[in-house]
């Protein structure tokens, strides 16, 4: 999947570093911040990227209305301002600058706990008001206290290093990090239940999923020591807004340190306002540093990506991992091919199973990409045909998604009659995985070795709801796809699978001078033709046309039992 960028367009505060960058590598870039809702749905169909912070909302229909979108970039961490299972569904894919901002996010919760503990933010107001109350303002030391991290990632780990040299004890939980590995940063790993009791201090670093929304709630406030402080400086959210309020009122909480929020801005400033309360406008990424980092980032990713050298920072589109280097391509367009071609001789077959074997050590980490790819050509053969049907049969699972992305109306049956072959482009190694998985069709790919020929070789075994398999084999010369067979019927002389094509079945066999003869009479110039050995009594024959492709197969299919046009 060769990915072109032409014009990108950044929606958000970005640092200058990313349009220079990327003008630099021939992008063509737009930079407007201050575009409405319904001004972002009518422009964004002209653009192949779109850079953003957390301000703009990418919203599924902001990923629909881009026609031409491939590939989101958020300069910075969190992507929940992103849908990105709408952007994956639409291929489309989401990358963000991890670390990029780590730092300054870390600077800025230890700020906030200090500022906590020394009253800093109401101190500071009430000089402005001209007072000297020295009496109100008596804070506590660090020194000493416990400060539990929930969510010991990059800005957790950063966040126990600072505040360890205060002599902070610090204590946390990751669901994701074991106990040995947090211990090497003299954080001890806890549970939750174990560390509410603890903490003198509670800082969130997760991102807001549904394992964290509301993480301290009525319940968990209740089990913390009385004059628990907290900060929040992930996403609003994590800590439930209106359970802080009331910690925050009956003093079993002491303060709170708040750099998110669950609505930005706040409609409601109730809690910015508390005087425990120290708020700052979700700055912790805010600093020249950080910014220029994740610009510079971004806009670095696009170009890697572009330039076929790294996939670093994608979230969505792990069937690319190792298919863009230059050596893959070829492979991958096997993978296309032999889906479409086992689409187009599977037509009554309802499939439920897709297994994918990896022949010779160049394919031993291809299992992503080749599945992914075997299910692009699969599912963009939707109406590839001689104009009769859908060459997998609809069912329940399958149409709506079929349909939708295949641009058929739902409601009608398939294709109009006399229908010619239209591969769908929707399809890319980024949504083929995730739509098969929405059909209820099953991938596997095994590395299998060396194969008995010692040829390097994909082999694609379709199988459908009543057992019955439909098995494909294929490999690579240089950059020509070739097939090897069908259903175990050998090419002795492997078929070329490229540009306009011609397949053909026969029960027995069928002398080649009548195929080629009618396929003459439909109008078609033969430039190759490969016939495989009859095993099973069938033979299939894969013919490459120099002409157009005849607008009917009416002779052909009178000489043989099925045949089907496609561009491969
Ligand atoms: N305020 C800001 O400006 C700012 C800046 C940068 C990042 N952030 C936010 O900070 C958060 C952390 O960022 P990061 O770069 O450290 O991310 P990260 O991915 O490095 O770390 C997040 C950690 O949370 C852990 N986690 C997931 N579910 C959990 C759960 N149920 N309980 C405990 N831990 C859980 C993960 O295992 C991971 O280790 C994100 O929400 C990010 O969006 C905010
Ligand atoms: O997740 C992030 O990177 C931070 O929340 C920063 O958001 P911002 O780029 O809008 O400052």
């Amino acid at each position: 999947m060769v990915i072109q960028l032409r014009k990108v367009l950044i929606s958000d505060e970005v640092d200058q570093k990313c349009v220079e960058i990327l003008q630099k590598n021939g992008i063509e870039v737009t930079k407007n911040t201050k575009l409405s809702k319904d001004e972002l749905l009518r422009i964004i169909p002209e653009y192949d990227g779109l850079i953003v912070r957390s301000a703009t909302k990418v919203t599924s229909d902001v990923i629909e209305a881009g026609k031409n979108l491939k590939i989101i970039g958020r300069a910075g961490t969190g992507v929940d301002n992103i849908d990105a299972e709408a952007a994956t569904k639409n291929g489309v894919i989401v990358m963000n600058t991890p670390g990029g901002n780590t730092l300054s996010a870390a600077e800025h919760t230890c700020t906030l706990i200090i500022a906590l503990t020394r009253n800093l933010g109401a101190a500071s107001m009430s000089m402005k008001e001209g007072k000297w109350d020295r009496k109100k303002f008596m804070g506590s030391e660090l020194y000493g206290k416990t400060l539990a991290i929930i969510g010991l990632g990059r800005i957790g780990k950063e966040v126990a290093l600072r505040m360890q040299a205060f002599g902070m004890k610090t204590i946390g939980f990751d669901p994701l990090v074991k106990p040995e590995e947090c211990a090497a940063w003299d954080t001890e790993w806890l549970s939750l239940d174990d560390i509410w009791p603890q903490a003198d201090y509670i800082t969130v670093h997760t991102p807001l999923i549904p394992q964290t929304k509301h993480l301290l709630n009525d319940t968990t406030f209740a089990k913390c020591k009385k004059g628990v402080r907290v900060v929040n400086c992930a996403r609003g959210g994590i800590i439930e807004e209106a359970a802080l309020l009331r910690a925050l009122e009956s003093g079993q909480c002491a303060g709170a340190g708040l750099d998110v929020f669950v609505e930005e801005p706040p409609k409601d400033y109730t809690l910015a306002k508390h005087p425990n309360v120290v708020a700052t406008p979700h700055l912790g990424a805010s600093t020249v540093e950080a910014q220029t980092r994740v610009a510079e980032d971004i806009a670095q990713q696009f170009v890697d990506l572009v330039q076929g050298k790294s996939l670093f920072g994608a979230i969505n589109a792990h069937a690319l991992t190792n298919a863009l280097s230059p050596d893959t391509q070829p492979w991958v367009h096997l993978g296309e091919k032999l889906g479409m071609l086992g689409s187009l001789l599977t037509k009554t077959l309802s499939l439920c199973n897709v297994e994918v074997m990896l022949y010779g050590p160049t394919l031993q980490n291809a299992g992503a990409f080749m599945t992914a790819s075997v299910m692009v050509g699969y599912l963009r053969t939707t109406r590839v045909d001689n104009g009769d049907l859908l060459p997998h049969a609809p069912n329940m699972i399958n149409s709506p998604v079929l349909s939708k992305h295949a641009g058929i109306n739902p409601n009608s049956n398939g294709l109009d009659q006399g229908e010619r072959a239209v591969a769908t482009s929707q399809f890319n190694l980024v949504n083929a995985p995730v739509l098969a998985n929405e059909m209820g069709i099953v991938t596997t790919a095994t590395y299998k070795g060396e194969a008995e020929d010692n040829i390097p070789s994909v082999t694609v075994a379709l199988q459908g709801a009543g057992g019955e398999i439909f098995q494909l084999r294929g490999t690579v010369a240089g950059k020509n796809t070739l097939l090897l067979s069908l259903q175990g019927n050998c090419f002795s002389i492997p078929a070329s699978l490229g540009g306009n094509t011609l397949v053909y079945r026969t029960i027995g066999s069928a002398p080649i001078s009548d195929i080629l003869a009618a396929i003459t009479k439909d109008g078609g110039e033969v430039s190759a033709l490969s016939m495989s050995s009859l095993c099973k009594n069938q033979t299939f024959g894969i013919v490459n046309v120099a002409s157009n492709l005849p607008s009917t197969l009416k002779n052909l299919s009178e000489v043989v039992s099925n045949a089907y046009s496609c561009v491969l």
